[in-house]
């Protein structure tokens, strides 16, 4: 067996090739993905060059973006174990991904065939909707469960599935007591209790505990809606100590990305390097108060915050009020003023309906509060919500 280097070290044997072997001696390349097949050909220069004959390569998994044909013009014949379309045809196959994903990663991979050189076949990099830009309203929770990089999205995404709910109910209630008493009414119909802790006037330890039982017991998670927007060091402390010490129980919590990524890793240096897949942030990119300062670039560096860099196995969803703010089909939308009727407050906040937020708007979750709390039967109101929601959601994936 043959090891090849990457690059000679300067001490030791100072070889590219290390092993035993003579010159004429045959060898056949082992790989585990190829793309392009320019690994392998660097290979077959090093291999070559120590007079060793190259003839095959085995590789686990071929992309199909002209490895074979590349490492053909060399004299060596590449044989896969599987191709990618094999592997996503099994995935389909066995329910696990949708048989638009499989349709969008073919046509990608026609439209964009590598030259072993690192070259686009034909110039430019092709313009192609790619897997990552599917259209995400139109695949199911449970699909895209299987694309979330956040645990805690891929979490929420299951939860919703299996319960069959995708409303947030906003507990904006001053006193402990009547927080309580809405998580237990309205807890087996929703996926997400969103709080303002700052707002409640009799806060203590014993408010969480019991809060928290009410979410194992109803099967809900729990957002401190508390919409960060310092430096890192600053929020770091807001989130893990304080009064409230929000990042000991708080499944997902919301920042601003006004601070830029700083913001993410602020917030993840409050947690120990394991408690981050348990804890999730959901930035907001826009806002439903009327005269919001937020524009278009804000909102695409927003999303650049969401879907690029390190920290984005932390990033859940965003919070916004349009399907075109972002498109990575593993985040959700969190989108806030739903009510029955379309309407406004005295203070600014605009309302649509469940149904236009989810067809029209594009969101995952709808966020209610007065809708539901200000309601004669808080319990019905938020099943009438979770029904509304959760049948524009049914409609929207079936067309
Ligand atoms: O853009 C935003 C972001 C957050 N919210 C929050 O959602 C609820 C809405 O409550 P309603 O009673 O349904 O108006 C509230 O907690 C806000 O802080 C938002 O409305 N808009």
């Amino acid at each position: 067996m043959l090891v090849r280097r990457k690059e000679a070290k300067a001490y030791g044997t100072k070889k590219l090739v290390e092993g035993i072997f003579n010159a004429g001696d045959t060898c056949l390349i082992v790989e585990d993905v190829v793309t392009s097949g320019s690994s392998i050909l660097e290979t077959v220069r090093d291999l070559q060059s120590e007079g060793i004959v190259v003839t095959d390569a085995v590789v686990v998994v071929d992309r199909e973006q002209g490895g074979v044909a590349n490492i053909a013009k060399h004299g060596v014949k590449m044989h896969s174990l599987f191709t990618l379309s094999f592997l996503l045809n099994t995935l389909h196959v066995a329910g696990r991904i949708e048989k638009s994903t499989v349709d969008a990663v073919a046509k990608y991979i026609a439209a964009v065939q590598i030259n072993s050189d690192g070259t686009f076949v034909g110039g430019d990099k092709p313009d192609v909707v790619g897997a990552n830009d599917l259209q995400r309203t139109k695949l199911t929770y449970e699909s895209r469960a299987n694309l979330a990089k956040s645990a805690l999205a891929k979490r929420l995404f299951n939860l919703m599935a299996s319960k069959q709910t995708n409303l947030c109910l906003a507990a904006d209630l001053n006193k402990a007591d009547d927080i309580l008493n809405v998580a237990d009414k309205c807890g087996p119909y929703i996926c997400l209790l969103k709080t303002h802790v700052d707002i409640v006037e009799d806060f203590s330890e014993g408010f969480i505990t019991n809060l928290q039982s009410l979410a194992k017991r109803h099967n809900f998670l729990l957002m401190e809606d508390r919409k960060f927007a310092d430096i890192g060091n600053t929020v770091s402390l807001q989130y893990a100590k304080g009064i409230y010490k929000i990042s000991s129980w708080a499944d997902l919590v919301t920042a601003h990305t006004l601070p830029g990524r700083s913001i993410l890793q602020g917030l993840k240096a409050a947690l120990g390097p394991d408690a981050s897949k348990e804890r999730g942030v959901f930035l907001l990119a826009e806002m439903s108060a009327s005269g919001n300062l937020i524009d278009d670039k804000y909102k695409e560096n927003s999303n650049k915050i969401a879907t690029e860099g390190a920290d984005v196995d932390f990033v859940a969803g965003v919070v916004c009020q349009s399907s075109k703010t972002f498109a990575f089909p593993g985040l959700l939308q969190l989108t806030p003023g739903v009510k029955i009727d379309e309407s406004v407050d005295k203070l600014g906040q605009q309302y649509q309906t469940p149904e236009h937020v989810v067809q029209e708007r594009g969101a995952d979750i709808g966020v209610v509060g007065r809708g539901i709390l200000q309601a004669t039967n808080v319990e019905q109101a938020a099943q009438t919500y979770r029904d509304r929601l959760w049948a524009a959601y049914k409609d929207r994936v079936a067309k």
